[in-house]
């Protein structure tokens, strides 16, 4: 029995999240864990039991990777037990973020905060962070990550 944690990002941060869920299961929870980058996650899904899939927030929308990934495998991921985890810099996800992921079927679907590194970002990211009023700033709470991760375990993560 595996869980396969799908790890979605563009500068580094919400795999760092994705690896800490992976270890709270394995070592708190005794779960065969194992974290996979979005892009070759569908090579292995059909050998796994429970799927956690966490992206960042990018211009007010789940990671377009990680959408792609469970749009594609909806009907694959129909039959085990999933999971979703956002993560932003905001302190709370935006509504119409979290309406959506609550129809993709998913056993549970939580915020997580993330990490946005001024030195990580290109001029165009920088503009935007500007543009829509941003922090810069490590808001990652692992202690929130470490508890979510233990939810799941006793939820279906096998
Ligand atoms: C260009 C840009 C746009 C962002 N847009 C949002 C947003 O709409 N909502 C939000 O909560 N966070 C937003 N963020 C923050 C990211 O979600 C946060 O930095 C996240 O932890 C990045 O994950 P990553 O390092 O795995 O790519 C944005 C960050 C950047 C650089």
């Amino acid at each position: 029995m595996t869980t396969l944690v799908v790890a979605s990002t563009r500068h580094g941060s919400t795999r760092e999240i994705a690896e800490r869920i992976c270890t709270t299961l394995r070592e708190a929870k005794g779960v065969n864990a194992i974290v996979e980058d979005v892009s070759a996650a569908s090579k292995i899904l059909d050998s796994v039991d429970a799927v956690i899939v966490v992206a960042p927030v990018y211009r007010n929308a789940w990671h377009k990777p990680a959408t792609a990934f469970v749009t594609a495998h909806q009907a694959e991921l129909d039959k085990k037990s999933l999971f979703l985890a956002a993560s932003g810099g905001s302190p709370e996800l935006d509504a119409g973020i979290r309406a959506k992921l609550d129809t993709l079927g998913a056993r549970d679907v939580t915020y997580l905060r993330g990490a946005v590194f001024e030195e990580k970002l290109g001029f165009l990211e920088k503009l935007q962070i500007k543009v829509a009023g941003g922090q810069y700033g490590d808001f990652r709470n692992w202690h929130a990550v470490e508890e979510w991760a233990k939810h799941v375990g006793t939820r279906g993560a096998v």
